[in-house]
């Protein structure tokens, strides 16, 4: 597995800093609330994880699974909805944890899909954000870090639905992604 990567961009342990910088920000600005918290499975299942341990609210976890991407370095640009909600969004400050924003298309489809459902409010805290990728007009309110445009592995994001369980974030070899 570790042979396939061609060059680690950020460590576990840089993530794990990071992870809990955006947990105390995020415990900071929703002082008061209880926010109902939204994991976009499957690739942000790490990051949820770790990101509501360092969350010291009353909070809800809920968890949702949407594809886009298949087995490719590419969006499809059709989101599925895969798993619903079980809790309710209507009348919740709902946080929504993304690992990565690319193009963009996940995100909006969810928002959306959320305001129709009367949440009173959605915010995003995304890891990762690749700003090169984007065909829709969307940022995150909380992001880890902004990162080149490649294709990453690692920390819950999968090629081919692999890589998933590497602990840190990386770049695959190109023999690797031409397979
Ligand atoms: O901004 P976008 O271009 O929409 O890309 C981001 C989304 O794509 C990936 O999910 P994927 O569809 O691969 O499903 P997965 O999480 O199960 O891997 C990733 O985990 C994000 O959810
Ligand atoms: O760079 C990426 N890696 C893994 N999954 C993804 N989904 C969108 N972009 C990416
Ligand atoms: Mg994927």
């Amino acid at each position: 597995m570790q042979n396939d990567v061609l060059e680690v961009l950020y460590s576990e342990q840089q993530i794990q800093d990071k992870v809990k910088e955006m947990g105390e920000l995020i415990t900071r600005d929703f002082e008061g609330k209880n926010p109902l918290v939204i994991c976009v499975l499957k690739g942000a299942f790490i990051f949820m994880a770790d990101l509501v341990k360092r969350i010291d609210l009353p909070l809800e976890t809920d968890f949702m699974a949407v594809s886009s991407y298949g087995a490719s370095t590419k969006s499809s640009g059709v989101v599925k909805i895969i798993k619903d909600l079980d809790i309710s969004v209507e009348g919740r400050h709902v946080l929504i944890v993304e690992d990565i924003i690319d193009s963009g298309l996940t995100l909006s489809y969810l928002i959306d899909v959320l305001e129709r459902r009367n949440a009173l409010s959605t915010t995003i805290a995304a890891l990762f954000d690749k700003p090169t990728g984007r065909k829709v007009d969307l940022d995150a309110d909380y992001k880890g870090f902004v990162i080149p445009d490649a294709f990453v592995v690692g920390y819950g994001l999968d090629y081919g639905e692999k890589y998933r369980n590497l602990p840190f974030v990386g770049i695959l070899k190109p023999e690797v992604y031409s397979h």
